[in-house]
């Protein structure tokens, strides 16, 4: 632990896995956070159960890949560990289902993501800890760093402590899948889930694919090849991020040309400008007030009827066409297909 910082980072030093000794984990769903925990815990020396339904087509990739699976309630029942990885949106059914009724006093109740228990959709018995390990990574990502001997940061919070060990079993849960490798912060359910609604969808996921394809359109509307916007606005986007990833801004701007940095600097906030700020400041209040997760809960009451329309649009734009060509033309396509035809046996994340 350093106190160098605003607040409590964790490392290596700071975690015991051999906490976990006496429990059974049970992690339950196999999709990108759940085939990456279970993978991790069980190579870090954790006793490891997943939890499927029956007929659900991410069995068969947990049973290849090793790993003992059992259904939800029966994991649950078997384990003192729980981990809910199934999509935020049926947590509380499954919660209702297989987890309630499974629950022993003393159990560990642990989410990657704190939605449900900050806006209120699962209130766990006072008997039994609740505490979060998010890692700030798509999943595959956190099985990749692992495998790799890196780390992937993430954020650690302890809404309920019954036992006194809360915390220190969540460290041995975040070092078991490699988070402390890279560092975990500590915080609180509600910090942990305002921060991550407003990242994926201002920055990280909305802001940088609405970026993407504003840039896009602009070019090829004013006659430009569909082929150069793509990779001006979006194959190089990785480029400079990896910059930024390892150097920060300052490496990212040392590398490109001076009349890149000059441009960018007098003309990004000309185009991010303070009316993007606004509309950022307008989606943290809707997060923080609970109406993006109120709308988020009836569109599935509803089944989906907007998300799929607008999941249908982003497939079906021309941006995507003209990537899918040229990315298949990349010497190292085949190597990346192949891979990639692995991982998606190993994880089917839709059942
Ligand atoms: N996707 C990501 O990279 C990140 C996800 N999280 C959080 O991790 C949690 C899991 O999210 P993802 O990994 O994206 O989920 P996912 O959508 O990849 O999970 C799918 C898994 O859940 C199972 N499943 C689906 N419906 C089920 C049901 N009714 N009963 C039992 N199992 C069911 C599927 O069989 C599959 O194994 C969420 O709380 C999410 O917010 C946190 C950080 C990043
Ligand atoms: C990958 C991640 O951390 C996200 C964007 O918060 C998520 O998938 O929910
Ligand atoms: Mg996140
Ligand atoms: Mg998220």
């Amino acid at each position: 632990m350093t106190d160098e910082f605003t607040t409590e980072i964790y490392y290596d030093d700071d975690a015991d896995v051999s906490t976990l000794d006496d429990e059974t984990v049970a992690v339950l769903g196999y999709g990108s956070q759940g085939h990456a925990h279970a993978l991790n815990l069980h190579e870090s020396g954790v006793d490891v159960v997943v939890g499927l339904r029956e007929g659900s087509s991410s069995r068969s990739a947990a049973e290849e890949d090793g790993l003992e699976v059992a259904t939800p309630g029966d994991a649950v029942a078997q384990a003192s560990y729980v981990s809910v990885l199934v999509p935020d949106t049926v947590q509380p059914d499954v919660y209702e289902q297989s987890i309630e009724p499974n629950l022993e006093s003393g159990d560990t109740l642990q989410f990657a993501h704190g939605l449900n228990i900050h806006y209120n959709q699962i209130q766990p018995p006072e008997d039994v800890d609740v505490t979060m390990v998010a890692p700030k990574s798509p999943g595959h990502l956190v099985r990749r760093n692992y495998e790799n001997d890196e780390g992937t940061p993430g954020l650690l919070a302890i809404y309920q402590d019954t036992t006194g060990d809360a915390e220190e079993r969540a460290l041995a849960y975040a070092k078991g899948i490699g988070c402390t490798r890279a560092g975990v912060i500590e915080t609180t359910f509600q910090e942990e889930v305002e921060s991550d609604l407003f990242g994926e969808q201002a920055v990280l996921c909305g802001g940088v694919t609405s970026l993407v394809k504003h840039g896009y359109e602009t070019l090829v509307d004013a006659g430009y090849s569909p082929e150069i916007a793509y990779f001006e606005c979006l194959n190089e986007l990785k480029l400079i991020v990896d910059l930024m990833y390892e150097g920060g801004l300052g490496e990212m701007w040392d590398s490109v040309s001076d009349t890149a940095e000059y441009g960018g600097l007098t003309r990004g906030d000309e185009i991010v400008d303070e009316h993007v700020r606004e509309n950022m400041e307008q989606a943290l209040e809707e997060v923080q007030n609970g109406e993006f997760t109120r709308e988020w809960i009836l569109e599935n009451q509803a089944k989906r009827p907007t998300y799929s329309q607008l999941r249908q649009a982003e497939k079906n734009h021309e941006i995507e066409d003209v990537g899918e060509r040229l990315r298949a033309l990349f010497a190292w396509a085949e190597e990346e297909a192949e891979a990639e035809d692995e991982e998606s046996v190993q994880v089917q994340a839709d059942d």
